[in-house]
């Protein structure tokens, strides 16, 4: 995105402030700076991993904000086709300077993308956030030799093509098919219809070369289910597609307008045998089929890509509240005394209500993400050495939290938007970008009502498992505890210990699991068959799978504070701010902890007088909370959000690069408007 407003009032960075002091601050927002009562950057410090890692990420941002071959007007006023070949254009570069920047470590490569692409799709998107991950987990060592380099290298670029017109979700019922012809030792790859044309997949409309395919194998005349091929799609001297392949570009979305997403049918396309991945499951010469040592193996690439989202939503949530919060920070509204300036939005209780919440759950996600993806981390190696066991934990708890974290991630960015008033809806505050490259995450890599009926499932099997009095994984150990009888808050004091706050949280998911549980099983009863009992409880089921996401956000939350070493200044305001994050949520989802008798009205009056107390206390530290984000103007891409609070020269400044104002008199005047008004007899 444009830097140019940004970079022209700018001095040197300091090594503590990563923000070019500015040539003034916004009077209000230097106020809310200088009245926090923690520093920021070590809250910074703290998000990053270390002191070490912050000037790592600040040194790799910097590496592509003030990288001369990595400008370009601001995509607001590009039309789509300039944006993708602009996308394009800066995927080329970026991958050359990562090179020049000898950037080997992944981290980097990932923070120096996200600082070059900053509020843009990258154009090798699929490449490295699908086909690569696809690639290193479904090759075989041979495979794995040959492919790797060459998508490494960029010497192939892909995608991944699963989704079709008429299946996205239920993927056992794709329709392309792959069929063993072992006279010539190849797969005949084919869309046998309409509804079976790959449709979606990034990057595929214009750009990729090959793509790992989902396809339906056949073998010796029998069906063996969903495997992933590889597949070459357009000539490597010209980039045509080849021959039996269709490809283009499915047309403009509600964002991602840099992107080519794709689609892609194939008349019986001949790939070699070993163009089928084969680390799990083979075929061999004669067509015979060795199956996987798990069935869902084939499904880890969206495993994979379902951890990443809850970083990824943790940090759009975080933009977003950054950009709220300076900007409610800085914008005065309605007198209310005479004569007095008008207050800050900040200070309305309403727009504290609207932010605080969300300003909460950017840090909770973004505490959930480490530990998720930690956990990513042991289970992988753990199948590395072919031990399976944690695959399903793995699968309902990524699929869970890729839901529930998107939902409230989405809703916060338009709640962000609207709490900055009309200014929220000019491209200019940069929530129209932030809200449609966040808003898919809802519906892909698993759409979110599909994904808590998985977590669901597997909550399902682990209640049947804690009433038999059987062992249970460790995150789901709670189902097999006891009820516990009422909450013991007494007073306020009470509801504010963390413990406290868990355990109720432990205990509405311990209710709404066993509760949905019993609703399958009276169901059953009654004579339905388990697909229409599970049709009919879907109800209590979301519910029992939202709250099981709920309560481990709250407990990671919890934990994190717990055992992290921090600053007592630091340690007060996370302190406050999961007090908050619980407790707003119990007084949201009020009627789930009165149900059963859990709480009672008082408690939940004490809940309510609490959310408003609390706003005082993050009030104060509101700016250097989202401050501690540390994001660059550059990379927040946002005149309202901007570090300085000069938001009205900046939009002004903004405004005057648009396009129509290029001339005094646009050219329609003369087509249009000028006959209108100077004819006598005008028709309209
Ligand atoms: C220089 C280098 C730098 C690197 C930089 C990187 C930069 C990266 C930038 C990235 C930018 C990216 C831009 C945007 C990307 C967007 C891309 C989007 C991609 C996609 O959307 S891909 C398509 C995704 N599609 C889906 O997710 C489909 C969802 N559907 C399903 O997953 C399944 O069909 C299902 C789970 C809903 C149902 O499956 P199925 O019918 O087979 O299963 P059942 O319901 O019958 O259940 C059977 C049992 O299987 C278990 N199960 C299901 N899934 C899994 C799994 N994944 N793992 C383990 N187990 C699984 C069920 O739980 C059942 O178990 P049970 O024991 O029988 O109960
Ligand atoms: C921006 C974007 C990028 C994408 N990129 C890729 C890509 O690179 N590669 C790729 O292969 N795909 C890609 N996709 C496709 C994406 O993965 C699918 O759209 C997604 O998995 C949802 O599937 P669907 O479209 O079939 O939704 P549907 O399943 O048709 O969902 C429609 C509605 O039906 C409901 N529903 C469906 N099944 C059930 C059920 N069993 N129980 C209850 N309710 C149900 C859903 O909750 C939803 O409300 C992309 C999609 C988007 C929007």
């Amino acid at each position: 995105m444009i830097v140019l407003f940004n970079c022209t009032c700018a001095v040197p960075t300091t090594m503590d402030s990563f923000h070019p002091v500015p040539v003034k601050v916004n009077p209000d927002l230097q106020k809310e700076r200088d009245a926090a009562l923690f520093n920021p950057v070590e809250l910074t410090y703290l998000k990053d991993g270390g002191k070490d890692k912050t000037e790592r990420r600040r040194r790799c941002e910097l590496l592509a904000i003030n990288d001369p071959d990595l400008q370009h007007k601001d995509i607001s006023f590009m039309a789509r086709n300039e944006r993708y070949s602009n996308a394009v254009r800066k995927a080329v570069i970026i991958a050359r300077k990562i090179k020049e920047h000898r950037l080997t470590n992944m981290e980097e490569k990932q923070l120096y993308i996200s600082a070059a692409t900053q509020y843009d799709t990258y154009g090798f998107g699929l490449h490295y956030g699908m086909f690569l991950p696809a690639l290193s987990a479904q090759c075989d060592e041979e495979q794995r030799n040959y492919w790797l380099p060459l998508a490494e290298n960029l010497k192939i670029l892909g995608t991944y093509a699963q989704t079709e017109l008429g299946h996205g979700t239920f993927i056992r019922g794709l329709e392309t098919t792959a069929i063993y012809d072992p006279k010539t030792e190849e797969f005949v790859l084919h869309t046998p219809t309409l509804s079976a044309l790959k449709w979606w997949p990034g990057n595929m409309g214009k750009t990729a070369t090959h793509a790992v395919v989902l396809a339906q194998l056949y073998t010796n005349g029998k069906s063996y289910g969903l495997h992933p091929f590889i597949v070459q799609l357009r000539s490597l001297e010209n980039h045509q597609p080849l021959p039996g392949i269709t490809l283009g570009d499915i047309g403009p979305k509600l964002g991602f307008h840099s992107f080519d997403n794709g689609f892609l049918g194939f008349d019986h396309v001949r790939i070699p045998r070993r163009n089928m991945l084969m680390k799990y499951s083979q075929v061999s010469p004669d067509g015979f089929y060795i199956k996987p040592i798990h069935a869902k193996l084939t499904y880890s690439t969206m495993v994979e890509a379902r951890v990443t989202l809850v970083s990824d939503i943790a940090y759009s949530l975080s933009q977003a509240v950054t950009i709220a919060v300076r900007y409610s920070a800085v914008r005065r509204q309605t007198e209310q005394i005479k004569g007095v300036k008008e207050p800050q939005i900040l200070d309305y209780r309403t727009q504290q209500l609207k932010l605080f919440p969300y300003l909460a759950a950017a840090y909770a996600f973004t505490f959930t993400s480490f530990v998720i993806t930690g956990r990513y981390i042991e289970v992988q190696n753990e199948m590395n050495d072919g031990n399976m066991e944690s695959l399903s934990e793995l699968h309902a708890l990524s699929a869970g939290l890729k839901a529930f974290t998107s939902y409230v991630g989405n809703e916060g960015i338009e709640v962000c938007r609207l709490s900055c008033g009309g200014h929220g809806y000019s491209q200019a505050s940069g929530f129209p970008e932030l809200y449609t490259l966040t808003a898919p995450i809802s519906t892909f890599e698993g759409e979110n009502t599909v994904m808590l009926l998985q977590t669901a499932r597997y909550l399902m099997k682990c209640a049947t498992t804690a009433k038999r009095g059987l062992e249970l994984p460790r995150f789901v150990l709670y189902l097999s505890q006891r009820q516990k009888g009422q909450c013991p808050a007494r007073n306020e004091s009470d509801l504010l210990d963390h413990g406290l706050l868990s355990d109720a949280f432990e205990h509405r998911a311990r209710r709404l699991v066993i509760e949905a549980a019993q609703k399958m099983q009276s169901n059953i009863g009654k004579g339905n068959p388990q697909h229409v009992a599970w049709n009919n409880c879907h109800m209590y089921l979301l519910k029992a799978a939202s709250a099981h996401c709920h309560f481990y956000v709250v407990q990671t939350f919890v934990k994190y504070i717990n055992d992290t070493e921090m600053s007592d200044a630091v340690r007060d305001i996370l302190t406050s701010l999961c007090q908050f994050y619980a407790l707003h949520g119990i007084w949201q989802n009020a009627g789930d902890f009165l149900q059963d008798g859990y709480m009672n009205g008082n408690q939940l009056d004490m809940v309510q007088s609490l959310v408003g107390k609390l706003l005082d206390k993050i009030r104060i530290n509101a700016v250097a909370l989202v401050d501690a984000f540390d994001f660059r103007d550059e990379i927040l891409c946002s005149k309202l959000g901007k570090y300085d609070g000069n938001v009205y020269e900046a939009m002004y400044e903004w405004a005057k690069n648009s396009p129509l104002n290029k001339t005094e008199v646009h050219d329609s005047y003369n087509k249009y408007l000028r006959p209108l008004m100077q004819s006598s007899k005008a028709k309209l």
